[in-house]
């Protein structure tokens, strides 16, 4: 696996905002109207697919394969045509101020493809040129220095490992220092330390005003870093809300009892609770808080004459909610 350093603070590089007058500042970083996408087989991507994500968050983008995510930003990034509709990115139309809106985004693509003779500041250095930064303004050094790849900046790109390709595509995009930040996909196939690295360091942008957009696989990841989620699938938007509210639309936990004495079937006090025994030591409840506060369930467990020796709590993940929310959105289609 990589051998790549820390990554050093980010604080050496200034976020986007560091020059930007607060006020007249969008409320929305990007606004996604009705936005349709049929691809030329026919095939629907995106249908009426309308989405805002507020300036300042950290907004993570859920979907199963094929919902359209990558539609999505490819659209954004000015890669694929959009069908119909209308997207706002840090206040410009695509459509009308095309470059604006580009200049306002810094996309991290899915694929390590760039080209394998360019040096990391060759690369930067071009990367700059295209988006006009002139030369008194370029940060080379430091964005490499922010990824932790200053000891490569004279190396063949195709000489770095997979991590710091990965960590490459970042700094290519923040060259520009824009406002808004989008990965796709940025830890697919990248061990565990250098994720935790690549987070330090987005997370630092953030907390110092970039947006940032997040699509991953990686529930678990998503739950931990984005301040909003919004989940797709077939090309439309389930739900889009914070993730403390998200989190707790399912209202479920459960409740596991071990048990000091072996049991052949839960009382009847806890069974009619929903009780189960997974095995005959381990009493497993799975429970509404809102309805039915643990307490009873204790209350319940003690007039059984059970005696505990531990008991242990799960609640919904975002796992359970993305589960829940994408299959009944499934069967409502089956339904409609
Ligand atoms: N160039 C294309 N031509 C025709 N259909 C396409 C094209 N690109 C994507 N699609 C289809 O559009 C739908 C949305 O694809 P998209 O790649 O946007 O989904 P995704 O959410 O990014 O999926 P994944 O998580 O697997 O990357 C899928 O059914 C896909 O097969």
């Amino acid at each position: 696996m990589s051998s790549s350093p820390s990554l050093p603070s980010s604080a050496s590089v200034p976020a986007a905002f560091d020059r930007a007058p607060v006020s007249g500042l969008p409320d929305n970083a990007i606004e996604i109207d009705a936005l349709r996408k049929v691809y030329g087989g026919g095939k629907v991507a995106l249908e009426s697919l309308s989405l805002a994500i507020p300036r300042g968050s950290f907004f993570g983008l859920l979907g199963p394969n094929g919902a359209g995510k990558s539609t999505l930003i490819n659209i954004m990034a000015g890669l694929v045509r959009k069908t119909s509709g209308r997207v706002r990115i840090w206040g410009n139309d695509i459509d009308t101020d095309e470059r604006a809106a580009r200049c306002a985004i810094g996309i991290v693509p899915q694929e390590l493809s760039f080209d394998p003779f360019f040096t990391p500041r060759e690369m930067l250095d071009v990367q700059a040129g295209l988006y006009g930064v002139p030369k008194a303004e370029r940060r080379t050094l430091e964005i490499l220095r922010a990824v932790g790849l200053e000891d490569k900046a004279d190396a063949y790109s195709r000489t770095l490992s997979g991590g710091m390709r990965r960590r490459l595509l970042v700094a290519k995009a923040m060259v520009h220092s824009p406002p808004i930040l989008v990965l796709d996909e940025p830890t697919a196939g990248v061990d565990i330390e250098l994720r935790q690295q690549l987070w330090a360091y987005v997370r630092d942008l953030n907390a110092r005003g970039t947006t940032v957009l997040l699509t991953t696989h990686y529930l678990e990841e998503a739950e931990e870093l984005c301040d909003r989620i919004a989940i797709i699938d077939h090309g439309k938007v389930v739900v889009s809300e914070p993730t403390t509210t998200l989190l707790g639309r399912l209202d479920n936990k459960s409740l596991t009892l071990r048990l000091a004495q072996p049991l052949d079937a839960p009382p009847p006090a806890l069974a009619a609770l929903g009780a189960e025994l997974r095995d005959p030591y381990h009493l497993v409840i799975t429970y509404h808080p809102s309805s039915l506060p643990m307490a009873r369930i204790l209350d319940a467990a003690r007039a059984g004459g059970l005696t505990i020796a531990d008991l242990t709590t799960r609640e919904a993940d975002l796992e359970d909610v993305f589960l829940r929310l994408t299959s009944s959105h499934h069967r409502a289609q089956e339904i409609g």
